[in-house]
This record gives C-alpha cells, sequence and structure tokens, in this order.
C-alpha cells in the first residue's frame, strides 16, 4: 500500500504513475539534462544546511500588529492576489488522477489511460512543476510585487441510534447536490483548477462537486467560469476557519473533500478545528485527500528574516501565508479528526531550470485519509 512508504521512499514505485514518479538521478553530471527528477534523497549535509537556513530566516518574527492584520484580512490578501492573477497563476492540473485516482472513480481506466495519452503530447515535461503552486509561489508572488481497508467501530447502542435519528433528519433536508451519489467537496478552491478538471473527467452522472474557498473575488472566477454548471457544481464563499458557519452540506454526505495547497494558508491553531469540522462532513468510507507544502521546502528556505510569524509559518510579500508541514504533523491533524491513514507520502523532487542553471529541491506532501465506516467522531 502507497500509504506505507516511509519518508523519502519512492512511494510512486507502488503505483501504475509514470508521468511524475520514474526520472532518477542517478549520475550527478546529468542534473540539466532534464527539467525535473523524482525521489531525489538528501544528504545529511543539505538537510543540516536546511535546518540551519530555517533557523536563521525564523529568528525575527513578524510585530503582533501586523500578525494580526494578516489574520483578520486573510482573505483580503487572498482576494487582492486573484484580482491581480485571475484564474492565470495556478494551472490545471491534470496529475491529479494518476494521485487521486478516488476523484474519477467509475471511470473507465482505458479512458484515463487514452486521456492521459492524449494530453501528454501537449505537456512538455517541465508539467512537474504544476505539482504544486509550487515555482511561482515559491517566488513569493514575485509576479504580483487503494482500496480501503475499512476498520469498524462499535458505538455504545444509545449514541448509535441518536446518531441514526440526526442522521434521518438532515437526510430530510435538501441541499445543492442533494439528489447525487457520489460528492466531492474541494475546499479552498481559488479559481477551479481542480474542480473543472474533475467536472470533464468524472463523467459519473451522480457526481455533485462543492467548492468553497473565503476569496469571493476567487469563487465569482469560478461562477463566472463557461465551464461552470450549476447541476453539477456548487461554488460558494467560505472560510474554513469560522466556526460559527456551517458548510451547506449535511454531516456525513461526502465521499471526498480534497485540500490542495490550502490547509498551509490558514493560521496553525486553527488546523485542527477545521480539519474536525470537515471530517464530520465526511461519509463513512469518505477520504480527505491532501496535497501540500513539506518541511524545508525550497519556498520555506527562500524567506528571508521578517517574514517568519512563528515555527515554520511564513508571510509573502502579498500578505497571503504558508506553513510547512512534516509527515507527522498531518498525521496528527487527520487522526485527532477521528481519520485512518491510507497514505502519507512525502514526494522530494528536484526542478531544474536549465536555463538558469538553477537547480530546486521541492518537499510536498501527499494524504489520504479515510473515516471509518462507524465512526465515534461523526
Ligand atoms: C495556494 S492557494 C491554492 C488554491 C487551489 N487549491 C489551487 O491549488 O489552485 C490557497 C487557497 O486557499 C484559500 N484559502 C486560504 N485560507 C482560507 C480559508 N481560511 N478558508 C477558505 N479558503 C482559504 C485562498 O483563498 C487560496 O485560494
Amino acid at each position: 500500500m502507497a500509504g506505507s512508504y516511509p519518508e523519502g521512499a519512492p512511494a510512486v514505485l507502488a503505483d501504475k504513475r509514470q508521468q511524475f514518479g520514474s526520472r532518477f538521478l542517478r549520475d550527478p553530471a546529468r542534473v540539466f539534462h532534464h527539467n525535473a527528477w523524482d525521489n531525489v534523497e538528501w544528504s545529511e549535509e543539505q538537510a543540516a544546511a536546511a535546518e540551519r537556513k530555517v533557523q536563521e530566516n525564523s529568528i525575527q518574527r513578524v510585530c503582533q500588529e501586523k500578525q494580526v492584520d494578516y489574520e483578520i484580512n486573510a482573505h483580503k490578501y487572498w482576494n487582492d492576489f486573484y484580482k491581480i492573477h485571475e484564474n492565470g497563476f495556478f494551472k490545471d492540473r491534470h496529475w491529479l488522477f494518476t494521485e487521486f485516482p478516488e476523484l474519477a472513480p467509475s471511470q473507465n481506466q482505458n479512458h484515463l489511460k487514452d486521456w492521459f495519452l492524449e494530453n501528454k503530447s501537449e505537456v512538455p515535461e517541465c508539467r512537474n512543476n504544476e505539482d504544486g503552486p509550487g515555482l511561482i509561489m515559491e517566488e513569493q508572488h514575485k509576479c504580483s510585487s487503494k482500496s480501503l481497508e475499512h476498520k469498524t467501530q462499535t458505538l455504545p447502542v444509545e449514541e448509535n441510534v441518536t446518531q441514526k435519528i440526526s442522521d434521518l433528519e438532515i437526510c430530510a433536508d435538501e441541499f445543492p447536490g442533494s439528489s447525487a451519489t457520489y460528492r466531492i467537496l474541494e475546499v479552498g478552491c481559488g479559481v477551479g483548477n481542480t474542480v473543472f478538471p474533475i467536472l470533464q473527467t468524472n463523467n459519473d452522472p451522480g457526481l455533485f462537486v462543492y467548492c468553497c474557498d473565503f476569496s469571493s473575488t476567487a469563487i465569482e472566477l469560478v461562477q463566472t467560469n463557461s465551464e461552470y454548471d450549476p447541476s453539477r457544481c456548487f461554488a460558494f464563499v467560505h472560510d474554513l476557519c469560522d466556526e460559527e458557519k456551517s458548510y451547506p452540506v449535511p454531516k456525513g454526505s461526502l465521499d471526498i473533500i480534497i485540500l490542495i495547497f490550502v490547509l498551509s494558508a490558514i493560521v496553525p491553531d486553527k488546523m485542527q478545528k477545521a480539519i474536525n469540522r470537515l471530517s464530520r462532513l465526511l461519509k463513512p468510507g469518505g477520504m480527505m485527500l491532501l496535497r501540500d507544502y513539506g518541511r524545508y521546502d525550497m519556498a520555506q528556505l527562500r524567506f528571508k528574516k521578517g517574514q517568519c510569524l512563528s515555527g515554520n509559518f511564513y508571510v509573502r510579500g502579498d500578505g497571503t501565508r504558508v506553513y510547512f508541514f512534516t509527515q507527522e504533523e498531518l498525521d496528527t491533524l487527520f487522526t485527532t479528526a477521528g481519520l485512518e491513514k491510507v497514505q502519507n507520502l512525502v514526494d522530494r523532487r528536484l526542478q531544474v531550470n536549465r536555463g538558469k542553471q538553477l537547480t530546486m529541491y521541492r518537499v510536498w506532501i501527499q494524504c489520504k485519509y479515510c473515516k471509518p465506516l462507524l465512526s465515534s467522531t461523526s
């Protein structure tokens, strides 16, 4: 199972994935022969140097007044970001379906294979850069300035009955996509670079996709996109840290929740509650999928003194913030929310700018956590 690979191991070898996980740098002299290398091993010296860099850039913290401003006005900073970049910033990511086949489970595998073959010719090898907001994000927005192994838990009878009654009440309500049979929610969807590929690729007539972001500018861009189809999709403004506001779907109604480079954008002390609330929305057997920044990613090492908010949490020049996770931290967040690990891997990639002869070490973490079939936290 992919999830049981230790940190740094070539997890992708266990997958069918070929596009991104198969180019290994065995001869350092060939580093500039390709745009990217997979599963790069870090030497002890490299890891120690990264740690030193982080210590240096974390010494001086942003003052309290500014920290409060970044928190209160977080959505405004992202609105400004999207006003400048509209939908030209984060690229569409069709790699999603090799990494997260759960997003289109009923797709005929051959159809997907054909799809990738067709699209491969259009996509040069630098497509690897799309694995994260990546190259551009790491420049701190300079341009602007498996099969699941479900475990059954037994609930006390009384709790079980109460749960069933509340489920019935919820089911009675009409909500967008209430008649759907497969529901996906993307949180922090930005301008829809994940949502639109899902709608294009997953032709299941029972599919309904929800997507939210606290940037009203981003949501407007989703809603006005010519591919936005309200009969298959519902985009709404929502702050995942807002404890007062509920999501427009009942508890236990979602099959998949996907978080792509969004958890890292929120203040660390609000992460657990945000994940707990999302976890309640999952059906038993439902999955939470995440891809986000890993500790010592190049983007973290590039921060200058004075941009650190708290440990491993930074503010970019445009006021947007970013946290760099370890696998263990993410495991704690998800398991505390009552979910079980299916996958938690680190993707270390060496990206190369051949023109400028630059090497960039990227670190991303990818997780899949599943809600047990009977959960005491639902
Ligand atoms: C790095 S971008 C990623 C966007 C999108 N997931 C993608 O991969 O293209 C982070 C996104 O998270 C959104 N975001 C940040 N904090 C949020 C919050 N508290 N609630 C909802 N969305 C948030 C931002 O507006 C932004 O669209």
